[in-house]
């Protein structure tokens, strides 16, 4: 750095102090607190930005958001180049970024920083970041890309690294245009009954339902009705898809007039998507359809659509091409959903909670799956194979067009401009889910049919120090505070199909126990057990 970028940097920093006595880190997905205490994180996090957008050369994306929190939380977070979550070996730096004490230190951090990885400040190109935010009252700021849901913003760094356009309009055609293909090409006589077509989304109170809002004005052919979005109401209280997942109730807005509706769920930055529908005199009770059945539905339409692409037919060896398909779980997978996707012959990864770590472990395939239980996950698409399917698919225009291989080929190209590649997105996911079922003729009930989940348990325990536990296995087995998980296990043993275990959160402060049971009382049980080990071992916190 010179002298003048020295200048600029301490008499800039020296407005935004830290707090006293906060610390935070990047977390499972950026730094997330009460929206008072990010002032410094996010001048600093922009600093990042910058020098990630000069040493990659590229654009680089900076979210404000807190997702699922309550609405006086905020946070940030950044999307590289390729429209995916930063990469995980600058997330070291972004801690120290974040904590150092004063301008002094922040300089020094970033000098030998730029030093390391050979940054050049100097160069021709000047550093570009989108930014955008989500609907939260703290989150406005100068100059920005509006306000957009998180899936978007990715979207649009992926598309301008691409030299594609990268405009809300082409975000919205793009996804119009590949729904209106998928539809298009449904066989004759499997149209959803009328009756079913409607669906009601529950928009969080965020920007999610604002934006379906303007998608929906250019769709043919789906009847959308859209609840919860942000005219009144609050944002996440009390609706969106971590609470309908979580806690298992209608939102707010819906109620026994819906029984039996296809009704779905975003979250406050709408990379979240849940589906459910309201059961029958049941205490706004409803029968949830979490992410592990959206990756199910999604897993069985691809691989239906290879399986008829691979037709032999009398070809010759060379055209049949079997990409490798993955599909990306973690440990709060339903254990049914697993037993499904493995029973329907798919190869099942875990990773650690966190879209990073899955989205990671799916580019690895050429067609990778990833969904968390609560609604976030997409399917990405390898160059090699979508470069394979382009050729192929004109090979088949040629020699047998209409055929069902070509029509196969097709839907696979048309779901993988559909499907979001940069990051797990509720309306992306909404549209392909909804192609879905219109293609198998299926109601949401048929769909919920697929497996029944095991009925499960999670629980949020205050400790005083949440970064004791240290966990391996994609978190399935804690190894310290040494004899934890013995005790876990012994409690685990006592219940058929019993399955439990104990993570600190990255983003709240708190251990969250998940435990899966044969019976409702016994998963509450199990959970409830493990929660009292945890206090019991780490101490409650205050
Ligand atoms: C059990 C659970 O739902 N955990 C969520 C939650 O992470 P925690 O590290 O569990 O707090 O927020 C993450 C970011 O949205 C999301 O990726 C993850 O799945
Ligand atoms: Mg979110």
């Amino acid at each position: 750095m010179n002298d003048k970028q020295r200048a600029i940097l301490l008499q800039s920093s020296s407005r935004f102090p830290p707090p006293p006595g906060v610390k935070l880190s990047y977390g499972t997905a950026g730094f997330r607190a009460d929206a008072s205490v990010l002032q410094s994180t996010v001048f600093r996090l922009g600093i990042l930005a910058a020098l990630r957008s000069l040493k990659t050369q590229s654009v680089i994306g900076l979210m404000i958001t807190a997702s699922h929190n309550k609405i006086s939380d905020n946070g940030v977070k950044i999307a590289d180049p390729s429209g995916g979550m930063l990469s995980q070996d600058w997330e070291p730096f972004a801690d120290a970024l974040a904590d150092a004490p004063d301008s002094q230190h922040l300089l020094q951090l970033v000098d030998d920083f730029v030093k390391k990885e050979n940054i050049p400040l100097e160069g021709v190109q000047s550093a570009e970041i989108s930014l955008g935010r989500d609907t939260r009252p703290t989150g406005a700021v100068a100059v920005d890309m509006g306000i957009l849901t998180t899936p978007q913003l990715h979207w649009m760094v992926r598309a301008r690294n691409k030299s594609m356009k990268a405009t809300e309009l082409e975000y919205f055609e793009q996804l119009s245009n590949s729904f209106r293909c998928l539809i298009d090409l449904i066989p004759q006589g499997s149209a959803v009954n009328k009756m079913n077509n409607k669906l009601i989304v529950d928009g969080a109170n965020g920007v999610g339902g604002e934006k379906l809002e303007l998608l929906k004005k250019i769709l043919n052919g789906l009847d959308i009705e859209i609840r919860n979005s942000g005219k009144q109401g609050v944002l996440n209280e009390g609706v969106g898809a971590d609470y309908v997942q979580k806690e298992k109730v209608v939102p707010c807005g819906f109620g026994p007039a819906d029984v039996g509706i296809r009704c779905a769920s975003l979250d406050g930055d709408a990379d979240r998507l849940v589906y459910f529908s309201v059961l029958p005199n049941a205490n706004n009770r409803i029968d949830l359809v979490d992410g592990d059945k959206i990756l199910s539905l999604f897993a069985l339409f691809i691989e239906e659509q290879l399986n008829t692409l691979n037709k032999r037919d009398g070809d010759t060896e060379n055209k049949c091409y079997r990409p490798t398909l993955g599909v990306v779980q973690t440990a709060y997978a339903n254990g049914a959903s697993t037993d499904y996707l493995k029973h329907s012959g798919l190869e099942v990864v875990f990773t650690k909670t966190g879209v990073k770590y899955l989205h990671q472990k799916a580019a690895e395939y050429d067609i990778g799956i990833y969904f968390e239980a609560n609604g976030h996950g997409t399917i990405l698409f390898s160059e090699g194979f979508l470069h394979w399917l382009d050729g192929r698919s004109s090979e088949l225009a040629l020699t047998s067009k209409g055929s069902g291989q070509q029509k196969a080929a097709l839907r696979l190209l048309a779901v993988s401009k559909l499907i979001n590649q940069a990051v797990g997105d509720a309306l992306s996911g909404l549209l392909l889910v909804e192609a879905i079922l219109q293609h198998m003729g299926w109601s949401i009930h048929r769909w919920n049919d697929l497996y029944h989940d095991l009925p499960s348990r999670q629980l949020k325990v205050k400790v005083v120090d949440r970064t004791a536990i240290v966990t391996e296995n994609a978190e399935t087995v804690v190894v310290s505070p040494l004899g934890i998980q013995e005790a876990i296990n012994a409690e685990t043993a006592r219940y058929p199909r019993g399955r439990c275990f104990i993570r600190p959160s990255g983003t709240e402060d708190v251990v969250r126990v998940y435990a899966e049971a044969t019976t409702e009382d016994a998963a509450d049980n199990l959970a409830n057990a493990v929660a009292q080990l945890v206090d019991q071992f780490l101490g409650g916190g205050t």
